[in-house]
Order: structure tokens, then C-alpha cells, then sequence
């Protein structure tokens, strides 16, 4: 069976949606249709036998909509005052389509460091698994308020894929506003060519993965290839795929060749906490 084919028996899947993806890039308003599609497929991917655990972004970008702001906050307590807003206002939406379903959900907020203590990661761990267990549906996301720019993931590329290694997940599924990993950055680059396969995370992949361009989503593929760093490392598939036909996600579990698929390559020695201290997460770094 070819690497893709092997996608169909992956059984703990985590899936991380950006907030490029949730929301209307013409007004910054909340994407609903996308939401609604999202939140069926995901249910219907449960229901098909698989853990399914989400990592949503989008706190801060609902937030400051909601608050009336005119453009996405750089000073700190603003971001986090509307995060506060924001996740309150993504939870609610959520909940109210997952219910539609008939389909339980919860939120699950961490912080970097509560990852790098033992303790309390173990705890995530635990409470992560009774949640799977009860066949509810966990919608992950930083916990702003308590995160200072010292400390913080900053971006939930990197936040999903520490998820995917302490929820020990087999696929992590970057959900984004464009078809995967290019050459270079498309939307300054019309040559650029789409890469379906990465085996090997070298310094020539990093250079290819620049930072985002629009003013809503954080880190763009830089921090991508970074979480693909470490879910590869710890023995997880990744790919990313466009979100503007969410039945993209079906196809990457049927195996189609579609978005970038980074493959495991599980290192006996993988060692999460080592990876949150030695920022940046970059090989070359
Ligand atoms: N090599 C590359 N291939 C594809 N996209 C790239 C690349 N380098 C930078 N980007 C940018 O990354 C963006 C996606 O990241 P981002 O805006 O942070 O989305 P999200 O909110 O989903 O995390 C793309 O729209 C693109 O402009
Ligand atoms: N915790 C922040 C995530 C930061 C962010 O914007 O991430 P992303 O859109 O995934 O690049 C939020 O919910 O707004």
C-alpha cells in the first residue's frame, strides 16, 4: 500500500482549522456555512470509528470583530481581551451545531507551559483520553489570557501538533487557506508548484515556507513546517489542505492525493518538552 492509501487506517485523528479558514477574509465576519460544514464532517468522521480531537483558532479574530475593532490588535491585552470575547462566541457556535447532531463536545484550553510540566500535562493527557473514551469531540485552543509572549505558543500550528503528540494521534490534518506547502509563497509568487510529498523536513523545505500574508491568520507556512517537525518526529502523518471544500478532509482519510502529506518518521528519542524549550522549532534553528 502506498503512503497514501495508508491515510484510510489512521484512528486518532487531529484536526486544526485556522482562522483564515473560519472567517470571511471580504469582511472578517464568521465563516457560518464553512462552520456548519466543518462541524458535520468531523461528527460524520467520529461516527465512521475514528477519535477525532479539533484545534480551532479564530478566538482572537472573532473577538475583535465582536468588539467593534476596525483591525486585528498587536498590543497584548487587547489580543487577549479579545480572545476572552471571541472563544466564548466559537464555543457557543460549536456546541450549538454539534448538538445538532446529537454529537458532545468540550473545551479544552492549555498553555505552553502547563505542557512542559509533567504534572499537568499527564493530566491533559488523561482528561484528553476520558473525553475520546466518552466518544465526545475535545475543540482545543491556547488559553490567551494566562499566555504572555514569553511563554505562548503563539500560533496553533505548533499548539496542534503538541496536541497530536500527547493525545498520541496518527494524523494531524492542518486545515488552511490555500492547497498545501508550494515552492514558495503563491500569493507572491505565481510560479510556485504545489508539493505533495515531503519524507524529509531539510533546510531547502524550510525556505520554501514563508510567513502568512493576510492580516488574519498568524505564522503562515513557517509554522507549519515547524509542527510537521514535531508530529513527524513523534510518529504522526501530517497534511495540509485547503479548506475551501471541506470534503477535502474525507478525501485525505480515503487516501486521494490531494494537499502535502509529511511522512513519520518516529524518533526513539522524541522528546516533547526538548522541543518547546528549544525554540525555534526549526531543525536549522
Ligand atoms: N511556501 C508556501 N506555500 C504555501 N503557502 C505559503 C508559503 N509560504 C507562505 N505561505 C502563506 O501561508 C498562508 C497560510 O497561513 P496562515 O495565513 O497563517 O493560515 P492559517 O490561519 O490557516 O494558519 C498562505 O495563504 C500563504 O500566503
Ligand atoms: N489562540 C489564537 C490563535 C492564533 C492564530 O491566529 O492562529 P492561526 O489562525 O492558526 O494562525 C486565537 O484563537 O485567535
Amino acid at each position: 500500500m502506498n503512503h497514501r492509501g495508508k491515510l484510510k487506517e489512521k484512528k486518532r485523528i487531529v484536526v486544526k482549522v485556522g482562522t483564515s479558514s473560519l472567517i470571511h477574509k471580504s469582511t472578517g465576519n464568521i465563516n457560518l456555512f464553512r462552520l456548519e460544514k466543518l462541524i458535520r464532517v468531523l461528527t460524520d468522521l467520529h461516527n465512521s470509528g475514528k477519535d477525532v480531537v479539533l484545534v480551532s483558532s479564530g478566538a482572537i479574530g472573532v473577538g475583535f470583530k465582536a468588539l467593534g475593532l476596525s483591525r486585528r490588535p498587536d498590543s497584548l491585552p487587547l489580543k487577549q481581551a479579545c480572545s476572552a470575547v471571541g472563544q466564548g462566541q466559537l464555543m457557543m457556535i460549536y456546541q450549538k451545531l454539534f448538538a445538532e447532531y446529537n454529537q458532545g463536545s468540550a473545551q479544552i484550553l492549555i498553555t505552553k507551559e502547563t505542557m512542559l510540566n509533567d504534572e499537568r500535562r499527564f493530566n491533559a493527557k488523561n482528561t484528553f483520553e476520558q473525553l475520546l473514551k466518552l466518544g465526545v469531540i475535545p475543540i482545543v485552543n491556547e488559553n490567551d489570557t494566562v499566555s504572555t509572549e514569553e511563554i505562548e505558543f503563539g500560533d496553533n500550528d505548533t499548539l496542534s501538533a503538541v496536541v497530536t503528540s500527547v493525545v498520541g494521534g496518527d494524523l494531524l490534518i492542518l486545515l488552511t487557506d490555500i492547497d498545501g506547502l508550494y515552492t514558495d509563497d503563491p500569493h507572491k509568487n505565481q510560479a510556485a508548484k504545489l508539493i505533495t510529498e515531503v519524507s524529509v523536513i531539510d533546510e531547502r523545505i524550510e525556505n520554501m515556507a514563508k510567513g502568512a500574508v493576510t492580516k488574519v491568520g498568524t505564522g503562515g507556512m513557517a509554522t507549519k513546517i515547524a509542527a510537521a517537525n514535531i508530529v513527524t518526529d513523534a510518529g504522526a502523518d501530517m497534511v495540509i489542505v485547503n479548506s475551501d471544500d471541506l470534503n477535502n478532509l474525507n478525501r485525505v482519510i480515503a487516501g486521494e492525493e490531494i494537499g502535502t502529506l509529511f511522512l513519520a518518521h518516529k524518533r526513539k528519542d522524541f522528546n516533547l518538552k526538548k522541543y518547546l524549550v528549544e525554540r525555534p522549532y526549526f531543525r536549522k534553528g
